[in-house]
């Protein structure tokens, strides 16, 4: 067989070849094009490139099936999986067929440059070496997110799951921790035993440690019973430790030792447990600085630190908000049993320039509340619950990226509502006074400057000064 010094790229989609080859052609590699997977299986047999390239998505045999096919019979052929279908699905399938990389369409060049380096590197080093096929997993979307920064946790989730790793996973509240650690059992060895989840946030101090060892029958006053704790629970599976920043310093030294020697006493037991147990951490909190204040065992962390996964907060990836909205409206209307209802583009404008302190988790909350309470089938701006629109709160408008005409929109329906007369004279009064207010400051109350750039006569501006009784 004829091992060509070459990539292959494999995409249904003329541009998209076009494009890579482009790329890799300005970077010194030489490619070839298909536009199936079969045309690529014809030639297998004969030739074989350096690196493969392929979509998922193309008519009569997918990406994926042409993955598995090579991973069964050219073991080291360094594939890289493209996909326009971003969610956790496509990313962890892609690993699972043994895909060398996962890359969400669209894509950057230079990443597709720089990853193709890495593979043909990869496949150079890896001439003889077989690796055996993998099941790909085929399962409904969990975790919705089209954003780069989530498309980052679901690379991560994909390349661990083969692994048992401790993961210490790092996110405001409501980001979807638990979420993402789930997904990280499920996608494991060990996804067929139990995941366990605890909150030390959730749990006063003293109980803590029996939650999480459990105790012997008469250990201290209520333990009327044996009980065993989460560990045990979750032997052979995955515990997950939610807000680990708040567990106290006794217990961060027990949890420690277990980590180190798979195994335990009950509270008041004098036989010890022993456990496997893989360890997902989260936290709201920076650890490094709990560790700099002496707050946070610093052993424990590098522990718990071996692989760390972060999850952007809503306001970071807004692009998603939308995608995440019809995904809970949808969800909502089949608990309530209800019909769906959809968003006016200038409610999903609004609601995507919010802050959102309380994440997805409050996104969630707000499409149950709409799918209750609003009264159509779409929802308008006014049809958001108070709030969200009134202004000065601090979920409302976001200044650095607001959207103005969104925020006047509400303005004016509140003035209606409330029954108010002279509404344009009272918003145009507002308009010329911030327009001129704020060109002065630009223009360090230079006048003839700021009626420049406002195109506003010299004379014009001096009368506008006097009438709106602005302080120069
Ligand atoms: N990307 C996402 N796609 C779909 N649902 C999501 C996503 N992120 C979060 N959710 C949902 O939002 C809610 C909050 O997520 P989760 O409980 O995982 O957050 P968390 O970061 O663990 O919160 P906390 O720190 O407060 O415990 C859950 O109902 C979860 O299903």
């Amino acid at each position: 067989m004829q091992q060509l010094d070459m990539v292959w790229i494999v995409d249904d989609d003329k541009s998209i070849r076009w494009v890579l080859e482009k790329a890799l052609q300005k970077s010194g590699i030489a490619s070839q094009s298909f536009a199936s997977a079969q045309e690529v299986l014809k030639l297998l047999p004969t030739a074989l490139p350096q690196v493969l390239i392929t979509d998922i998505r193309m008519p009569n045999m997918d990406g994926l099936e042409l993955l598995k096919n090579i991973q069964l019979h050219y073991p080291d052929l360094p594939v890289i999986v493209m996909t326009a279908h971003s969610d956790l699905e496509s990313a962890v399938s892609a690993f699972h067929g043994g895909a060398f990389e996962y890359l969400p369409k669209p894509f950057d060049v230079n990443d597709v440059v720089e990853t193709v380096q890495r593979a043909c590197i990869h496949s150079k080093q890896l001439q003889n070496n077989v690796t055996a096929p993998q099941e790909t997993i085929e399962e409904t979307p969990e975790i919705i997110g089209e954003a780069p920064a989530m498309q980052e946790v679901f690379r991560a989730i994909g390349r661990l799951a083969r692994s048992h790793i401790t993961v210490l996973i790092n996110g405001e509240s409501g980001t979807g921790k638990e979420l993402v650690a789930k997904a990280l059992h499920r996608h494991s060895p060990r996804a067929g035993q139990p995941f366990i989840a605890l909150n030390m946030a959730a749990i006063p101090k003293d109980l803590m440690e029996s939650e999480l060892f459990g105790h012997e029958k008469g250990a201290f006053t209520g333990a009327q019973a044996r009980r065993i704790g989460r560990f045990e629970q979750a032997n052979n599976g995955t515990l997950f430790l939610d807000e680990i920043g708040d567990m106290p310093a006794e217990l961060q030294t027990r949890l420690l030792r277990v980590l180190a020697d798979n195994e335990f006493y009950p509270v008041g037991a004098h036989a010890s447990v022993k456990v496997n147990v893989r360890i997902i951490a989260a936290t709201h909190q920076n650890l490094e600085t709990l560790v700099a204040q002496g707050r946070f065992r610093e052993d424990l962390f590098h522990r718990l630190n071996v692989i760390r996964i972060h999850i952007p907060p809503l306001r970071e990836r807004r692009q998603d908000i939308g995608l995440l909205m019809r995904h809970f409206l949808y969800q909502s209307a089949k608990e309530l049993n209800t019909e769906i209802k959809s968003l006016k583009p200038e409610a999903e404008q609004f609601l995507s320039n919010l802050k959102w302190p309380g994440n997805v988790r409050q996104l969630e909350n707000i499409c149950r509340w709409l799918t209750v309470m609003a009264s159509g089938r779409e929802i308008h701006i006014e049809d958001l619950p108070p709030e969200l629109t009134q202004p000065n709160q601090d979920i409302s408008i976001n200044n650095n990226q607001g959207n103005w005409e969104a925020a006047f929109n509400i303005w004016v329906k509140q003035q209606l509502a409330a029954g108010k007369i002279d509404i344009a004279k009272q918003a145009s009064i507002t308009m010329e006074t911030l327009l001129i207010e704020t060109a002065l400051q630009h223009t360090h109350g230079r006048k003839h400057e700021a009626a420049i750039l406002l195109g506003l006569g010299r004379n014009t501006l001096t009368r506008k000064l006097k009438d709106l009784n602005i302080k120069e």
